[in-house]
């Protein structure tokens, strides 16, 4: 099976478009007022119409409280909500049961300890997906992460790649992780928050062809 793409952050037509057309397979939309990236709920609920179901959608915030989280739902109806931020277990195991569609929890993996931590969110989410450790933002740094740490484990939930991905470093990620999805941000920018179509392009081509 091939690799699956989530490209996230995006705020046009134009990229959602461009995205789709390149075989991406997850569409992210980040609602986190820091971000550059940051789109409102209206915002993301047009492009997420858009998208329709071509690819799934992924609505991204960051220790958001629970209103916030079901205005999300709501409004944009997405597939899948992103957790990037220190939520609990048992809080997305909470929100999980009340949503009804899937939740993602990131996790910043700075070492081996933060992995074997990582296995309390097992039966709590759907996915975990490891990146590179906070910075300024939560995530959407444009920063790896020693992938070397991923190997050999024994991965008991689904999982994806993320952090620092680019059109140059993707197929080399997913040869050494065997990522079954990568995702990016920053990697496919050609100034925080304006996406280039090109380098998503790129990007897609060069995972799919890993
Ligand atoms: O993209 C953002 O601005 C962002 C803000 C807050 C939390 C997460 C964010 N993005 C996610 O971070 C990772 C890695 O991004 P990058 O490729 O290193 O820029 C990815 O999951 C983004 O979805």
């Amino acid at each position: 099976m091939s690799v699956m793409i989530k490209i996230c952050g995006l705020s046009t037509p134009e990229t959602v478009e461009a995205a789709i057309a390149a075989g991406a397979t997850h569409i992210g939309f980040v609602h986190f007022e820091p971000s550059p990236r940051h789109v409102t709920l209206e915002q993301a609920r047009e492009l997420r119409g858009l998208v329709g179901n071509r690819a799934k959608t992924v609505l991204l915030t960051s220790n958001a409280d629970i209103d916030t989280v079901s205005r999300g739902l709501n409004m944009v109806q997405p597939d899948i909500m992103q957790f990037h931020g220190s939520e609990t277990p048992e809080w997305i195991a909470l929100v999980r049961e009340k949503i009804g569609v899937e939740g993602w929890k990131a996790l910043g993996l700075k070492d081996a300890g933060t992995l074997e931590r990582s296995a309390k969110f097992i039966g709590k989410v759907d996915r975990l997906l490891f990146d590179a450790p906070a910075k300024a933002l939560p995530g959407g740094n444009g920063e790896t992460f020693r992938w070397d740490l991923l190997n050999g484990h024994e991965h008991k939930v689904d999982w994806a790649l993320a952090g620092g991905l680019t059109p140059d470093n993707v197929a080399e990620a997913i040869r050494a992780t065997g990522a079954p999805l990568v995702d990016t941000s920053s990697g496919v920018e050609s100034e925080p928050g304006v996406k280039d179509v090109d380098l998503i392009r790129a990007f897609c081509k060069a995972a799919l062809e890993a």
